[in-house]
């Protein structure tokens, strides 16, 4: 029997089995029989490279976000307005059958769009490209989840469904369970919040079915059977996900009302041209620009700016304005936005040569404070490091934008004065 198989199987016991206190072990027991079935899947087959058939796209940018939909959903429409990249697009499915990538200048920043073929129910066990798009999802900093608005809401889950099956937790934060393999010494299990979902017995038989006979097990929070199942994989990768219900404009107002206020979503139309419904559409549609032919695009983008949570930080030369043009990229989530993380990506060794940094900027109580390097930069923050050797030129004098300079430096001067 194939992998695929055994896990029907297993499913279909579940579905079975009756949930109450007595079966709570066994079905405990089966979750994880299938965590591991599908961990096992997830395996590249045997002499493969993995990968492959132009699904592996060089990352770019400073983040990378990837469109995941059923077939047709309007994802290389969207690829293009968002872009200017041409990704084809045409009324049949699986019209896209690679990974294409954009490019979206945002913010002084640069974010990759990929476009990918539609997928699935099924696609995390290999259906279509299935497993390559969601090797894709897996390696991205934000998933937009291109829904039609039009079509069954149902569509929502299974994506989700099929995601969570390989190991990505969409808008979820990782457990709060300390979990360490040992060579010996048994298992020590401890928790600091009552747990009602999960009992000591059930994890012992969950490391029982890995074979696990010796851990420390520490729950910081009342964590679930999967929540503990997902420690013990220890792949899973936690992910961002925007719902983008696409095509409102084939639907009513009252539809458009209720997607919009679920939960991380945001509706939108790339094709206000076509048949729309509401008497504003035309308007919208009147300017050239392709962006201005469709609907909340340019929310759409705000709201994936946002999410990718991304930290521009300026720096400034000793004695010079603060160069607005280029700012150096940091992200919280991925690779940290500590003054010393932005040291590391200015020069290796600044690090080891700077004596303190002078912070303007929302992360500042004062302008500018004296931080260390562990302080945390915020977005649009100006940064000076002070070197060992070198001392604070002029004193603390305050810096006045010139004339020339840009408004940017004004606004910035009116929001925190940028002294020194
Ligand atoms: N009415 C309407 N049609 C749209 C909208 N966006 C895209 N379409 C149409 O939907 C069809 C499918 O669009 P594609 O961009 O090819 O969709 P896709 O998700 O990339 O499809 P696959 O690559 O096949 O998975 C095309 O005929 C588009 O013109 C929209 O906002 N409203
Ligand atoms: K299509
Ligand atoms: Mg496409």
């Amino acid at each position: 029997m194939g992998i695929v198989e055994r896990i029907k199987e297993i499913e279909a016991e579940m579905a079975r089995t009756q949930k109450n206190k007595a079966t709570e072990y066994h079905l405990g027991q089966l979750k994880a029989k299938i965590a591991k079935l599908r961990t096992q899947l997830l395996e590249p087959p045997k002499g493969s490279s993995g990968g492959g058939d132009g699904f592996e796209v060089t990352k770019y940018g400073h983040g990378r976000v990837a469109l995941i939909g059923f077939p047709s959903v309007g994802k290389s429409t969207l690829l293009t307005m968002l872009t200017g990249t041409h990704s084809e697009a045409a009324s049949y499915e699986f019209t896209t059958l690679t990974c294409i990538p954009g490019i979206i200048r945002y913010n002084d920043t640069k974010i990759q769009l990929l476009d990918l073929p539609g997928i699935i129910e099924g696609a995390s066990e290999g259906k279509g490209r299935g497993r390559q798009v969601i090797a894709v999802a897996k390696s991205s900093d934000l998933v937009l989840m291109v829904l039609d608005a039009s079509k069954s809401e149902g569509h929502r889950q299974i994506l989700t469904k099929e995601l969570e099956a390989v190991g990505l937790r969409l808008n979820k934060r990782p457990p709060q369970i300390y979990f360490k393999k040992k060579k010996s010494g048994g298992i020590s299990f401890n928790t600091t919040a009552p747990l009602t979902r999960i009992d000591e017995k059930l994890c012992y038989q969950i490391l029982h079915e890995y074979k696990i006979h010796n851990a420390e097990v520490l729950f910081r929070e009342d964590a679930t059977v999967d929540d503990f199942i997902d420690v013990i994989e220890g792949n899973r990768r936690y992910i961002k996900c925007v719902y983008v219900y696409n095509k409102i404009d084939v639907v009513g107002i009252d539809d458009v009302d209720r997607l919009a206020r679920q939960p991380n979503s945001i509706v939108i139309s790339c094709n206000l041209k076509a048949s729309s419904c509401f008497s504003w559409s035309s308007r919208m549609a009147e300017a050239g620009n392709p962006i201005q032919h469709s609907l909340n695009l340019d929310r759409l983008l705000a709201r994936m700016w946002d999410e990718m949570g991304l930290v521009r930080v300026y720096s400034k030369p000793q004695g010079q304005q603060p160069d607005f043009d280029e700012p150096f990229v940091l992200s919280a989530d991925r690779g940290g936005c500590t003054v010393e993380d932005f040291c590391n990506h200015v020069h290796r060794t600044l690090v080891k040569d700077m004596k303190y940094a002078l912070v303007w900027g929302t992360s500042a109580r004062h302008y500018p404070q004296h931080c260390g390097l562990a302080h945390r930069l915020e977005d649009e923050d100006v940064v000076q490091i002070v070197k060992k050797k070198e001392t604070e030129e002029g004193g603390r004098g305050r810096f006045k934008a010139h004339s020339n300079a840009p408004a940017r430096i004004a606004d910035r001067e009116k929001k925190a004065p940028l002294k020194q």
